[in-house]
């Protein structure tokens, strides 16, 4: 589409399907892999399956303090044998009519195949005496139980967050192979626009689009290149994306997406090389004059300027051409599953981004102004309607989805 065309609703495309029609494509991928010690590891995506060598806990090992024993003894008096201390192997073996002092987490000695608490024993300094015969199996967790070896505990494309550190740190993986964060660069289009840090004049507005991506691409694993703004000419926008795609594995911008006169994105684009732009035109609300463009593999994502449109579409449509650079397999998006406390409009046939306000009686949709900033603070998340169903009524179960990084 040119601009000046305008957009025809009959060639705008489905989001979800003009995303995987773009994978299919372009089939972006991490710009490669590195390794990182452990301590760097956090918030990294594995770039390799972490996968048991061998059998964790390697040996049985008990879950109480208490005494090891045999189960067939019974609730025969039992001659405390000897003690078995944490991080070595047991004196030796557990004899018929014998008992063994084992801490939590001690190694079950051979002949014991129970392990009895210490408050369930009497105990007089050479013999245990039990109420009840313990059972074979009780109190402590054979060997290989956690892990065995082949076992995929952690697979690539995994987000590297507490409970994967602990099992990176089980197996021993402590140089961590991860998918090299993408570097991706961040133009701001526009005329009208001034630094954060200046006084805007009449008909001007402070840059805020730069730092709502750069925020939601930083929260998806992403490292950030800030390129300086393009104003609103084809030659200085395609010099922009140049600089970009020079030194980054991706370029979004965000204005000048749309049919204006001033609207000179999609030609920069167009004229960088192929395939150029595979999607203009959403439908979508907010953000329908979407561009997903790529020269060679290397995503060039045209989000509208309306600050609410440029990050609704960037979290709601384009987030997966972000993760296919940074290699994560599965959003780490946050959800909340309410009810409508109100009824949520869209259109038919179109997908509708609703921003939503949660209260204890539900998500109410807060009234749709893509121009503005505050609105998607003031949100809690936000509302998927449609394309199947246009409206939610109240009452209804909704799913509020969180914006990056909170
Ligand atoms: N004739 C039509 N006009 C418009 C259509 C349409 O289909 N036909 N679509 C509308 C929709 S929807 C949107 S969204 C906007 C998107 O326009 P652009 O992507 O070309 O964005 P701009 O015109 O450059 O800017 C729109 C608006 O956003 C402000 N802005 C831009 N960049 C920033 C920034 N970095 N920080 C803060 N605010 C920014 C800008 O000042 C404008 O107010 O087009 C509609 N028009
Ligand atoms: O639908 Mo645009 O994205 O006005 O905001």
């Amino acid at each position: 589409m040119r601009p000046g065309e305008g957009f025809d609703v009959e060639r705008l495309r489905e989001p979800a399907e003009a995303v995987a029609a773009y994978l299919a494509a372009v089939r972006p991928m991490p710009p490669g892999i590195e390794r990182v010690a452990l301590a760097d590891a956090f918030g990294r995506v594995l770039a390799q399956d972490a996968v048991a060598e061998a059998f964790y806990p390697a040996d049985a090992r008990s879950t109480m303090d208490g005494f090891a024993v045999r189960s067939t003894d019974g609730t025969a008096l039992r001659r405390i044998a000897g003690t078995i201390r944490m991080g070595a192997a047991p004196p030796g073996p557990v004899h018929v009519g014998e008992a063994m002092r084992i801490p939590t987490g001690g190694v079950l000695p051979p002949g014991a195949d129970a392990v009895v608490p210490l408050e369930n024993v009497r105990d007089d300094g050479e013999s245990i005496a039990v109420d009840a015969a313990p059972a074979a199996g009780d109190s402590f967790t054979p060997r290989g139980d956690d892990m065995r070896p082949g076992d995929r505990i952690v697979g690539a494309g995994c987000r590297i967050a507490a409970p994967e550190l602990s099992v990176l740190a089980t197996l021993g993986i402590v140089d961590v192979p991860v998918f090299v964060r993408p570097r991706i660069a961040v133009v701001s289009t526009g005329d009208e626009l001034v630094d954060a840090a200046e006084h805007p004049g009449t008909g001007q507005v402070r840059d805020s689009n730069r730092w709502a991506i750069a925020g939601s691409l930083l929260a998806m694993g992403c490292t950030v290149v800030h390129l300086p703004r393009a104003v609103d000419e084809e030659d200085a926008i395609a010099a922009r994306i140049a600089d970009g795609l020079a030194g980054a594995d991706a370029v979004v911008l965000t204005g000048g997406s749309s049919v204006g006169a001033r609207d000179h994105v999609p030609a920069a684009i167009a004229r960088l090389g192929a395939p150029g732009i595979v999607v203009h035109g959403l439908k979508v609300k907010p953000g329908k004059p979407t561009v997903l463009a790529a020269i060679g593999a290397r995503p060039v994502l045209g989000l509208p300027g309306n600050p609410t449109s440029a990050l609704m579409i960037l979290e709601a449509v384009a987030a997966p051409i972000v993760r296919a650079l940074t290699g994560e397999r599965h959003a780490a998006v946050r959800r909340i599953a309410t009810v409508a406390a109100a009824p949520f409009g869209g259109r038919p046939g179109w997908t509708w981004y609703v921003p939503a306000a949660v209260g204890a009686d539900g998500a109410r949709p807060l009234v749709l102004r893509s121009s503005h900033t505050s609105l998607l603070a003031r949100a809690g998340g936000y509302v998927v309607v449609g394309p199947e169903s246009s409206r939610i009524e109240s009452g209804a179960a909704v799913t509020v989805l969180g914006f990056g990084g909170r």
